[in-house]
């Protein structure tokens, strides 16, 4: 069966799977063998000539860099090996034994091209002692070029906590069989620099999140109308300008029709956009595909009256921004929801749903999912979308100057306009969640949130059938 490089495991789930791999008969030391030649492979190539300074710990991770070192001796790279610790697993003992060249003590300060860092990987379970953090940021300012064996040592594999204040930043971060949640999470994903993934035959776990794919997105069929192609409601509320840029994203996210709904006609709205001053009667159409509320809405009652209306219209629904604020157990409706708050607005959720707050992101997005019976898309430097059925999927990393006002409208307008096409709230988060970093992409550094809203067309061009 082909390996699964999709998937995001936790410590435990790479363990069984490993587990797994060596019960199907793969010895535990030809996975090492597999994992650290690839490595010595990353550490050549990037290294371009370079001499190479492993630095090993006690656990398999060191095992890795053990055989990553004989790999580059035997392709004629200079390599200095530093154990920190004396190896304590069979197979990095094996792996030691086989390296034929010297192992330095850690007090030498080696220096020069590239640093491959093998001290600690999954199994780190506490912060580095002094003296091996010392020698590690020793050594990484000593080198022009830092490459992590599958995580920066002092990362916790789970939760992407940084154990130790003051890690060095890695240029590349070569993840050993799968994808760890730190791969991709605050505040560990930016130490990492490029990711890399070696293939070491791990199969797909069951249930395992997945990182976001591209989407493929098909054109409308041949008997298209702008009804088919999917009408969206959007709701506007007290300050309009949110929703505005909501339904500009839209428009140009596949819906055939997008309708701002207010009760006077906004300042602003653009030709191309329908703007229904018969306002919530509108929803009442029977060919209103999906609606989106929150954007610009404000707080008050009367909010909450613009919430329960679109709600119970019971048509697939994205609820942002303040209508997050307002949402409760009780709200009423039925239809698919996707929900997309920020920190601030999942901490009001888990408020009004009773939630802990506790635990990694992932887990706390998955159970606001089943108690709200939505998609829930937590939005940051590191978004996922849970969905009740408990599969998660985990954004790549994306450009940092998403992080500008008015970005989240035009998420929401994205996600919204995709559930106006085809009405699957999972696929209609992953879809607009692609679409905004990939806009953002496009648009370069420093845009504003109407520049994103442009750039929806391109991106969605990018990933047509
Ligand atoms: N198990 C397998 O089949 C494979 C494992 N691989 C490698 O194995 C790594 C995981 O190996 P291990 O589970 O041995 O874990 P590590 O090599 O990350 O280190 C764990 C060891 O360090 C000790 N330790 C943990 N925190 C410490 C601290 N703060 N200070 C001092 N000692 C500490 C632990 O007691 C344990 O002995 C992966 O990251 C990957 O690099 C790869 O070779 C692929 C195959
Ligand atoms: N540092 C960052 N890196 C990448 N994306 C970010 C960062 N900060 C925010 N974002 C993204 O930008 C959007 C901001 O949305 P939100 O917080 O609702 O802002 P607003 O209310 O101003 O629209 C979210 O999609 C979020 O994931
Ligand atoms: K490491």
């Amino acid at each position: 069966m082909p390996a699964d490089l999709t998937q995001v495991l936790d410590v435990a789930a790479m363990r069984a799977a490993e587990a797994a791999l060596i019960v199907g008969g793969t010895p535990a030391q030809e996975l090492m063998e597999t994992a650290g030649r690839a490595l010595g492979e990353w550490a050549r190539r990037l290294g371009a000539g370079r001499p190479v300074t492993v630095l090993c710990g006690p656990g398999n991770n060191g095992g890795d860099g053990y055989v990553a070192a004989r790999h580059l001796s035997e392709h004629g790279v200079p390599v200095t090996v530093i154990a920190a610790r004396a190896p304590t697993t069979p197979e990095a003992m094996t792996a030691r034994a086989l390296y034929a060249g010297a192992v330095q003590e850690p007090e030498v300060m080696a220096s020069g091209g590239v640093l491959l860092d093998c001290l600690f990987g999954s199994g780190l379970s506490r912060p580095l002692p002094d003296d091996l953090f010392a020698l590690l940021t020793g050594l990484a300012d000593r080198h022009a070029l830092r490459i992590a064996a599958d995580l920066p040592s002092g990362i916790e594999a789970n939760s992407g906590a940084v154990l130790n204040p003051g890690l060095p930043m890695f240029d590349v971060t070569v993840a050993l069989g799968a994808w760890k949640h730190a791969h991709y999470a605050m505040p560990a994903a930016p130490l990492m620099g490029a990711l890399r993934l070696v293939d070491i035959g791990v199969q797909a776990v069951p249930g395992a999140a997945r990182i976001l794919a591209k989407p493929r997105i098909a054109s409308p069929a041949a008997d298209a109308h702008k009804y088919r192609r999917g009408l969206l409601a959007v709701l506007a509320g007290a300050m309009p300008g949110a929703a505005l840029l909501s339904a500009e994203a839209a428009q140009r996210a596949g819906a055939g029709y997008v309708k701002l709904l207010a009760s006077t006609r906004p300042e602003g709205v653009a030709p191309s956009l329908v703007c229904d001053v018969t306002d919530l009667a509108a929803l009442a159409d029977p060919r209103v595909a999906a609606i989106l509320v929150g954007p610009g809405l404000g707080r008050s009652t009367e909010a909450v009256g613009r919430l329960n209306a679109a709600l119970v219209a019971d048509r697939p629904v994205v609820i942002d921004a303040d209508a997050l604020t307002l949402l409760k157990p009780e709200s009423p409706g039925t239809a698919p929801r996707v929900l997309t708050p920020h920190q601030g607005e999942m901490a009001a959720l888990e408020a009004a749903f009773g939630l802990s707050a506790i635990g990694p992101r992932r887990a706390r997005a998955l159970a606001l999912a089943v108690a709200a019976r939505a998609v829930v898309l937590l939005k940051g430097p590191d978004s996922l979308i849970a969905s009740p059925d408990g599969y998660v999927t985990i954004g790549p990393r994306a450009s940092t100057w998403l992080s500008v006002a008015g970005s989240g409208d035009v998420l929401a307008g994205m996600i919204a306009s995709r559930l106006a096409v085809h009405g699957d709230a999972h696929r209609a988060a992953q879809e607009g969640l692609w679409l905004h970093g990939e806009a953002a992409r496009r648009c370069g550094p420093a845009f504003t949130a109407g520049d994103l809203a442009a750039a929806t067309g391109y991106a969605l061009s990018a990933a047509l059938l």
